[in-house]
């Protein structure tokens, strides 16, 4: 199977605006906020969709800050590959509130738990919250993560 997703990380005041996931893929995990982009939609449609499912915020002038591959294996075949748009977002209209999907909980953008969330956030989320874009492509057996690689985005003149 294949996916293509989107995750939305909502940033103001030093702060960066996570949800606990409470149902599906990473549940009990703190991630951005996001999920599957549907048939017909395009993934900034998709990405501002979730915000507003999720946690009931219209977020504004998304900046695209990369794509991630999450390619997982089950018994040496892979099982499913994901496609992840991340953005960022540094205006947004409404007022976060917890949906039955997500709890929205703001953190400082130095005190991300990363102890609570996919193994893989560690190594590319610091650089988007910093402001540079990344692609990134990582391996995962039975969404374990075994293997992966960062890489910044540069504009080439
Ligand atoms: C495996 O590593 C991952 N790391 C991070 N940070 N985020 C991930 C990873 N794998 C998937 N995700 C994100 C990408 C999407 O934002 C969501 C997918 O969530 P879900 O499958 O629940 O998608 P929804 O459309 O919200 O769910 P429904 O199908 O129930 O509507 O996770």
């Amino acid at each position: 199977m294949i996916f293509i997703e989107t995750l939305v990380y909502v940033v103001r005041d030093g702060r960066v605006l996570l949800i606990r996931k409470k149902r599906g893929l990473g549940a009990g995990y703190y991630n951005g906020v996001g999920g599957k982009v549907e048939e017909g939609e395009d993934v900034v449609s998709a990405a501002v969709r979730e915000c507003r499912e999720e946690v009931g915020i219209t977020p504004k002038n998304l900046e695209w800050m990369g794509l991630l591959e999450f390619w997982n294996y089950e018994d040496g075949r892979v099982e499913s590959v994901h496609f992840v748009h991340v953005f960022l977002a540094r205006e947004f209209d409404g007022v976060p509130r917890e949906s039955d999907e997500a709890e929205p909980v703001w953190f400082g953008v130095n005190e991300v738990p990363y102890d609570n969330m996919w193994s893989d956030d560690v190594m590319w989320l610091p650089k988007v919250l910093s402001g540079k874009k990344v692609y990134a492509r990582f391996d995962f057996d039975h969404w374990r993560l075994i293997g992966g690689q960062v890489f910044e985005l540069v504009r080439s003149t």
